[in-house]
């Protein structure tokens, strides 16, 4: 008898010739690394044994020789992602029966109405709503940390507003769900082949829809930002939990459910005794009050500010979660963090490009990427703290000690995963009042949430910690970036939000270095391969660039000052060498940008926010964690602001760097392009005066590149006089730095 074919709902390849040329490429880059590691400690332990060279190359030596080392490490971890790069398609029009499909829960985290506002914020939601999957399956659900009533307030409408949005969406096959990306385009793609007389009329009637909803909003947050402002301080760390399930009523008046997904406002409560763990803390609120309410065995976590782009992904998800094959192990499916304010100069290089076009890539040809914080869809089983295919455990007792003690949530813990709503509505059965328990700020104490259930909590990139413990426990994961974006938010647009926002994962990454989870050891004892696990502490080493970094910006020059090479001659074979590591590597990353539709200035951008990034934030993190290693402080989530002030959008768009608000943070940027500066015209006066040349080119070439790509700095500081320059007092400081420094070259090499 003839079977009848399904056809596949997704499909992987493998990037065969980008593997071997990757793997050639590693293989004699390695042996470069090697050979140059070999010349520079062999220098160093001549100079440590021999008695005719003073202390000072002893230092300079082993400082680069240190940072060598350490560059070369972080580099061979990243090697790994090279190494069997992987693309896929999905098919979820292939999806033809709903009814199999599984609840989904929708998590959104928003944290702060005055940085994250709140009409963006109900873009998002109501862009979630409008996921093209069966709405009695879809629960969306909005953590508020802020504990705002505007919050609240601006649900309702929005629950309001997507009563009749939803609708015209689906009739007319919008793409675009957000209402504000949607009407802030003049034409959607798809338009075209629907441009009906009645769709315009329809589409004029929405749009004015919209705008009396987005005044609703508006007005009420003005009110309420001429409230009073203590009030609003401690809504956010001081207050009761307080649980809504929006439009209920309105639904069951109408007898129109299943048109509608469920929206549930979550506050949960604060104490400021009690420590909330930021976003995991959070989502874990979120996961509990839910597992009550819908219990959707799956869950797409969203930060406000990423709308859903493509009504698709929930779908395009399933064909991974869906297949026999793939899903027993398979954790989440995580789709490209992707922006929609990026402006074409992308000074900041927020688009990560090397994390979604590269990374992500090549770690799906291994076991899958860690979680990427937003845009994914992962399983509730997987963050029930079991290894795949193990049960829970089967003791009440034990059950409680992970879980806690409500037996309202212990009663969902099964395969099945049920929605728990019955017929007769929420109220009547106590489910809400169970709920309120649930974010309650005691609930977690002496349970396993955030240890090993849930979100974790060691660390504030909460994203990363957690997909790595899931890897090791044996879950995969899988990376999916289909042509239309998926997921589109707010890349932060001025250098200072970048730089905190990169200090804070650089804290976060160290905080689980440094912890027994280091990555490098504890991947590897939990029997996790090799080249995956390279993957995952690659990130958690990146921090180290500033050693790096900051040795390369100021020893080399600081010797070329004083006439002292540190390099081999040009004469020297040993120069080629370094000459062809150098243009090498180059190359390698040109030739990764441009294959992944960057171009020219995206290559130049990259090296050079790489390098600010880690003198400044990868540096500021490690200050910041060995603080609290010693005890003085505690990590802080900083959240990034979404909101951007006129001038600033302007200067963003114009590609001009904007140094507002920027702290000391910028300080060794700024140090380090002075210092560069000096040192290049020292050091082409000493080579024109002593005819040094050959010892000092390799000194000299860094000196005049860091010089060149530091040029926004230096133009901000010296020539620059609008509100965008660098602060005056940042570049005081960084004054006196250059100064100390100066004078420490000057004392270590002439003593
Ligand atoms: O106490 C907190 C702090 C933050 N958030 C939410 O967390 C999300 C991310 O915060 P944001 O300030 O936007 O940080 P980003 O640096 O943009 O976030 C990136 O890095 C985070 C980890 O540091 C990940 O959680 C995010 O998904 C990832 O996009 C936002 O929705 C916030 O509302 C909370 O819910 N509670
Ligand atoms: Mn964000």
């Amino acid at each position: 008898m003839e079977t009848k074919q399904i056809p596949p709902l997704h499909k992987l390849q493998v990037e065969r010739t980008r593997a071997t040329i990757n793997r050639a490429f590693l293989s004699v880059h390695s042996l470069m690394l090697l050979a140059l590691l070999y010349y520079r400690a062999s220098w160093f332990f001549f100079f440590l044994t021999s008695h005719s060279h003073t202390w000072t190359f002893t230092l300079t030596w082993f400082l680069l020789l240190t940072s060598e080392l350490t560059l070369s490490f972080i580099w061979l971890l990243g090697a790994a992602y090279r190494w069997r790069p992987v693309s896929r398609t999905a098919f979820p029009e292939r999806l033809s029966d709903d009814s199999q499909l599984p609840g989904i829960d929708v998590f959104i985290c928003t944290a702060d109405p005055a940085k994250e506002p709140p009409l963006d914020v109900m873009n998002t939601v109501v862009s979630a709503m409008a996921l093209d999957y069966p709405a009695e399956k879809l629960w969306v659900y909005l953590s508020d940390d802020g504990g705002a009533d505007i919050t609240l307030y601006a649900m309702r409408k929005a629950f309001s507003f997507a009563m009749v949005w939803l609708p015209f969406c689906r009739k007319y096959g919008v793409r675009t769900r957000s209402p504000n990306a949607y009407f802030s385009k003049e034409i959607e793609e798809d338009d075209g082949l629907i441009r009906r007389g009645e769709f315009c009329s329809e589409r004029e009637k929405m749009k004015f829809m919209y705008e009396a909803f987005k005044e609703q909003v508006e007005r009420a947050k003005e009110m309420d930002l001429t409230g009073d402002d203590s009030l609003s301080k401690k809504a956010k760390a001081d207050r009761a939990p307080l649980i809504e399930v929006i439009g209920e009523n309105e639904l069951d008046m109408m007898g129109v459910h299943d048109k509608m997904p469920h929206l549930v406002y979550v506050r949960r409560e604060k104490r400021p005794t009690h420590p909330h763990n930021f976003k995991a803390g959070a989502l874990n609120v979120a996961l509990r009050v839910s597992s009550l309410l819908s219990n959707g065995s799956h869950i797409l976590v969203l930060d406000c500010d990423m709308y859903s782009n493509d009504p698709t992904s929930a779908k395009t998800a399933m064909c991974f979660h869906l297949d026999p094959t793939l899903s027993p192990s398979l954790a989440f499916v995580q789709f490209p963090q992707m922006f929609h304010n990026i402006n074409p100069n992308d000074i900041y290089c927020g688009q990560l490009r090397e994390v979604f076009k590269v990374w992500w890539y090549g770690c799906d040809g291994l076991n899958g990427p860690v979680l990427s914080g937003t845009g994914f869809y992962i399983k509730r089983e997987a963050l029930y703290g079991t290894a795949p295919g193990l049960d829970l455990p089967k003791d009440l007792i034990q059950r409680r000690q992970w879980f806690g003690h409500s037996n309202e949530l212990l009663r969902t813990l099964r395969s099945d995963y049920k929605c728990n709503i019955v017929e007769n509505g929420l109220q009547s059965n106590g489910l809400l009042q169970e709920a309120h328990l649930l974010a309650s700020c005691n609930y977690e104490k002496g349970t396993k949430w955030g240890k090993q259930v849930g979100f974790y909590y060691d660390s504030v990139v909460e994203d990363y910690m957690t997909g790595f413990r899931l890897h090791c426990r044996g879950w995969n994961s899988i990376y999916y970036d289909p042509p239309r974006p998926q997921f589109l938010g707010n890349a932060p647009n001025t250098l200072n939000d970048c730089l905190v926002q990169f200090k804070r994962w650089s804290t976060g990454l160290l905080e689980i270095t440094f912890s027994r989870y280091c990555p490098l050891i504890y991947g590897i004892m939990s029997g996790h391969s090799i080249l995956h696990t390279m993957c995952i502490s690659y990130w958690a080493f990146m921090p180290f660039y500033s050693i790096f970094a900051l040795c390369y910006a100021t020893v080399p020059q600081l010797s070329l000052l004083n006439g002292i090479s540190l390099y081999p001659k040009v004469s020297d074979p040993w120069f080629a060498l370094f000459a062809t590591v150098f243009i090498s590597g180059s190359f390698q990353h040109l030739f990764e940008v441009l294959h992944t539709g960057g171009s020219f200035r995206t290559w130049w951008n990259e090296l050079r926010i790489w390098m600010i990034r880690s003198v400044s934030s990868n540096f500021f993190g490690c200050l910041e964690i060995a603080a609290r290693l010693i005890g003085v402080r505690r990590v802080d989530f900083g959240l990034t602001c979404k909101v951007t002030e006129e001038d600033q959008v302007v200067r963003y768009a114009k590609g001009v760097f904007d140094f507002q608000g920027a702290g000391i943070i910028l300080v060794p940027v700024v140090t380090g392009s002075i210092l560069n500066m000096v040192a290049l015209i020292g050091g082409v006066g000493r080579v024109i005066v002593e005819g040094s040349y050959s010892e000092l080119m390799v000194q000299l070439f860094l000196t005049l590149l860091i010089t060149i790509s530091s040029y926004p700095i230096i133009e901000g500081f010296a020539i620059r006089r609008d509100a965008g320059r660098v602060p005056p007092l940042i570049t005081f400081f960084s004054i006196i730095c250059t100064m100390v420094l100066l004078s420490l070259g000057l004392i270590v090499f002439t003593v």
